[in-house]
């Protein structure tokens, strides 16, 4: 068995759409980056790829590439899984943690997992989605920026 640990961020900016595990949240600023700025997700590909040693989402999708501006993360994902899988590697369970003072990450969760279960054929009893503010201190607490945490196991060989 092996363990990866994915974090990331983005800023908040208006005009950009909310994007957050593959699920469009209506929110008066979105997260900005090259890609869909998909926080939830990336950091999710980076967990699985430290546990399978893989480098992170940064070698296999740079932001340099034209071919990346407003890609959807969730697509990316599935690229991450069909590495792994490469590797004979498949997931025992993810465990995701959101840092967002605003919106309300709750009423989304079934539907954040429901893309994630798809993308990395998991079932959705092994996949952890929580939320939490910042309790207003630093950028996450100003609303500056949403951050996300991510530890996965994976291990080699057939599936549960
Ligand atoms: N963006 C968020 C933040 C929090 N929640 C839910 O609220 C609970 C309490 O949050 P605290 O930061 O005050 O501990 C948290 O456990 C989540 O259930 C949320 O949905 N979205
Ligand atoms: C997936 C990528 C692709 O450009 O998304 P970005 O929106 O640039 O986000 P970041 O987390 O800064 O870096 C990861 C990139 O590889």
């Amino acid at each position: 068995m092996y363990i990866g640990f994915g974090y990331d961020t983005h800023r908040l900016k208006k005009g950009r759409e909310l994007i957050l595990g593959g699920v469009k949240i209506a929110a008066s600023e979105g997260l900005d980056g090259h890609s869909d700025a998909d926080v939830l997700v990336h950091a999710l590909m980076d967990a699985l790829l430290g546990a399978a040693g893989l480098s992170d989402i940064g070698y296999f999708f740079p932001d340099t590439d034209p071919k990346y501006k407003d890609v959807s993360s969730i697509s990316l994902l599935e690229s991450v899984y069909k590495e792994l899988k490469k590797q004979n590697f498949s997931v025992n369970n993810v465990d995701v943690t959101v840092i967002a003072e605003a919106p309300r990450i709750c009423p989304f969760i079934d539907d954040i997992k429901e893309n994630i279960s798809k993308a990395i054929e998991l079932k959705k009893e092994r996949i952890g989605i929580k939320a939490t503010t910042n309790e207003k201190m630093g950028f996450a607490g100003r609303g500056e920026g949403i951050a996300a945490a991510v530890v996965a196991s994976i291990r080699q060989g057939k599936k549960r």
